[in-house]
């Protein structure tokens, strides 16, 4: 049970259940099947990274995960409870940085944090302290009396970034975090996650930067056609190369070699 005083602060976990589980998870857009019947399991305090090329669906899969799209079949679990059957205690559990996230554009930085802390039923005081300290750890407090629609695209990410950091989740989930991200806030944010895992918490990244999921991930998926077709822990999925040559194997590309577009070369 969780006390009113608390709530916000944290939800109670099975711990026995799996950080996130996906079983099945389908959907299809018109003709195009962007996710196959996803199996995934996220065991709690594992640092996972989602890595899949353009059009893998990785978003798609994402979105479903923490119930922002609806799936054509298929469940989603956090901690045990079903994200659209259990929706409230699921999203207590659960920090989400959405692809494109749509953001109220004429609050300030300052004014969102404060505004959803109050919404997530943390008391005044508190919502205060996190505003502050989340506006610090992101190095946006210039920026905190600035409405979000004047933000860069990285001041963006971050102050998205503290709304899905806010009611202290249990598992994060985070698609593509560090996308226009400059490296001194990078640094910030790798010490955060770092943080948050090292204190029990578990996150899910998507990313395209295979040197930054090597360096923060202990375990990784390898999406390509809708589907997972590697995961484990990331010294086995990598073998003796680098993530980069794993995934390229995997996915099937080809670098660029040899003649290419000539008319570039005169
Ligand atoms: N709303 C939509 N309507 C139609 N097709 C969609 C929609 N969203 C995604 N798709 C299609 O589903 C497939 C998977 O897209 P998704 O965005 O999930 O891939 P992704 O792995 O996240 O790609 P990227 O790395 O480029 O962001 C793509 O073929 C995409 O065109």
């Amino acid at each position: 049970m969780t006390r009113r005083g608390e709530r916000g602060r944290s939800a109670e976990v099975d711990s026995s259940a799996p950080a996130l589980r996906l079983d099945g998870l389908r959907k299809v857009f018109g003709e195009r099947i962007a996710v196959t019947g996803l199996d995934l399991t996220i065991e709690p305090g594992s640092f996972f990274g989602l890595v899949g090329p353009n059009g893998a669906g990785k978003t798609t899969a994402l979105s479903m995960a923490v119930g922002l799209l609806r799936p054509d079949a298929g469940t989603s679990h956090v901690f045990g409870a079903d994200v659209w059957q259990q929706a409230g205690r699921a999203r207590e559990l659960l920090g989400v940085l959405p692809d494109g996230l749509a953001m109220p554009e004429h609050l300030t930085g300052r004014e969102l944090l404060t505004y959803l802390g109050r919404l997530r039923r943390l008391d005044r005081t508190t919502a205060a302290l996190r505003t502050d300290e989340l506006l610090d750890v992101m190095d946006l407090m210039d920026a905190q009396r600035t409405p979000i629609v004047d933000y860069s695209t990285g001041m963006r990410k971050k102050i998205g970034l503290a709304t899905a950091l806010l009611h202290a989740p249990k598992l994060l989930v985070l698609d593509e975090p560090f996308e226009a991200v400059d490296p001194v806030s990078a640094a910030g944010l790798k010490h955060i996650l770092r943080r948050f895992v090292a204190g029990g918490g578990s996150v899910l990244l998507s990313s395209h930067v295979m040197a930054l999921v090597e360096e923060l991930c202990d375990t990784v998926a390898v999406m390509a056609g809708g589907d997972v077709v590697a995961a484990g822990p990331l010294h086995l999925v990598k073998g003796h190369g680098t993530l980069e040559d794993a995934f390229v194997e995997l996915v099937g590309g080809t670098r660029a070699e040899g003649e290419v577009l000539p008319w570039l070369v005169s």
